[in-house]
């Protein structure tokens, strides 16, 4: 192959990114990561494999009229016994780091207690295949799907599974904590708190907003304990973080209640987490504005949520336009302004706006000095169709990855400390209460045969992961 420059040619032969994708690249540094990320409800299946408890997720998704059609994770991409074909198809990728969950209830089936040895072994011999073929592991340890047992006492909304956490934390990092450099405690606890126990639409399908809150201080608390156990059993130069989600919010017009609703909005999606892990304080009018009493808490708790994190890791997808009504409207109640006038929209209903990812990027260094930054999540769903042969055409998720990754290829050169990239996801795989509808891979699952097909995305993130290794 000619190689001139920065191997233009050769990449080009490949797979026709372009010019603009080649100056992209060179934005980002030498050693920025880049990835995949998955979860593992979504993606194992063997939900009752060699001593595997239940989760909540088990139980919500087999309760009719919770998710799409009735779907589960019973099977998901069956990626449990997958393993080796799928990190095949990462190094084809050329990814340099995957980001996976490891599943509570495969350890640790009742959530506390007996260990189960073959859940362990599952997770040890996915980070040594990963590791051999050159790819970093970065292991979230809680990715949703609780022990249903712990559920049985209280679930989040109970003190003592922040302690279960830590517990189920100390023992994972005691195993792999020799060979995994990169550890998130949670992902999106927003989600677990509010869409589990205040909305009800994930597991375990609470609606009570007192409880969202409560189960929220829990899970804060969790991450916050979990912490000091980590950092005894990883190396020195292991990294320990979390993964928010962030729905930036902006005023549909410049009405000063428009204004109003619009912060309060921001309060309850964008400030409930990370203010207390940035500046160890619940952020000012919170729970006024959601008319809920504040969290039962202990001295202390505050400044163990609050101790330094060594990354966070950042999930966006969207942002929300949001309508003033005359009366200050309820954050989780905000009206919510759709479509927007010349905007283009995912199949999740979702705004592709990459401009307020870039704001989201400068607003997380500078107003909550975060001094590493890695996004452990973006991507988007589309009609993913494929006709049988080996192509998938998906030049709509191209084109949002290349908007996203501009937006922090600038927010990189305005001083931002971003150190990798993780798309969501390498595979089409079970999207909570949307079932398997919702298609977010670079690689397509035909669920029929479980054949794994690499879309046109995936084809071009290659190219563009390979731009850039020539280019560092
Ligand atoms: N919906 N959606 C896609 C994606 C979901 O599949 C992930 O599990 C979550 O961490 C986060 O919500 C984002």
């Amino acid at each position: 192959r000619r190689k001139t420059g920065v191997g233009m040619s050769s990449i080009e032969e490949i797979y026709p990114i372009s010019r603009a994708d080649l100056d992209l690249v060179r934005a980002f540094p030498k050693g920025f990561l880049w990835g995949a990320a998955t979860a593992s409800y979504q993606i194992e299946g063997a939900i009752k494999e060699d001593g595997r408890g239940p989760s909540i997720w088990d139980e919500f998704s087999a309760t009719p009229g919770k998710v799409f059609q009735g779907h589960t994770g019973e099977v998901a991409t069956d990626h449990y016994h997958r393993v080796p074909e799928d990190i095949v198809l990462m190094k084809e990728l050329g990814l340099s780091a995957y980001r996976f969950s490891i599943a509570w209830p495969r350890v640790l089936p009742q959530g506390r207690g007996a260990i189960n040895a073959a859940g362990l072994d599952f997770y040890e011999r996915l980070v040594d295949e990963l590791l051999a073929h050159g790819i970093a592991p970065f292991v979230t340890l809680y990715h949703w799907d609780l022990p249903l047992s712990l559920h049985k006492v209280g679930g989040w909304t109970n003190r003592d599974t922040a302690y279960a956490f830590a517990d189920y934390a100390d023992i994972v990092t005691k195993r792999l904590g020799d060979r995994v450099a990169n550890w998130i405690t949670l992902n999106e606890p927003w989600c677990s708190a509010y869409l589990g126990y205040g909305c009800g639409i994930h597991a375990p399908g609470i609606q009570d907003r007192q409880a969202a809150f409560v189960a929220g201080h829990h899970l804060l608390l969790a991450h916050g304990l979990a912490l000091p156990r980590m950092r005894a059993n990883i190396k020195s130069v292991a990294q320990v973080g979390l993964s928010l989600n962030f729905t930036p919010t902006y005023a549909s017009d410049e009405r000063e209640e428009t204004k109003r609703d619009t912060e309060l909005t921001d309060l309850f999606v964008n400030q409930w987490f990370i203010s207390p892990i940035a500046h160890g304080r619940y952020p000012e009018g919170l729970f006024e504005a959601l008319e809920v009493t504040p969290p039962p808490m202990q001295d202390g708790d505050l400044e163990l949520i609050g101790a330094p994190i060594d990354f966070l890791g950042v999930n966006n997808y969207t942002r929300d336009v949001i309508r003033g009504g005359t009366i200050p409207a309820r954050p989780d109640e905000s009206v919510k302004v759709g479509p927007v006038p010349g905007a283009c929209y995912t199949e999740m209903g979702w705004e592709i706006h990459p401009q307020s990812f870039n704001e989201l990027l400068l607003r997380l260094y500078h107003e909550y000095g975060m001094q590493a930054l890695y996004i452990t999540e973006n991507g988007a769903a589309f009609k993913d169709t494929w006709n049988g042969d080996g192509v998938v055409h998906d030049p709509r998720r191209i084109a949002y990855i290349q908007e996203y990754l501009q937006a922090a290829a600038e927010a990189v050169e305005q001083g931002v400390p971003l150190r990798g990239y993780f798309t969501w996801s390498l595979l089409d795989n079970f999207e909570w209460a949307e079932g398997y509808s919702k298609r977010f891979g670079i690689v397509y699952v035909d669920y029929q045969t479980q054949r794994r097909i690499i879309k046109d995305s995936g084809h071009w993130y290659k190219a563009l992961l390979s731009a850039h290794r020539d280019a560092s």
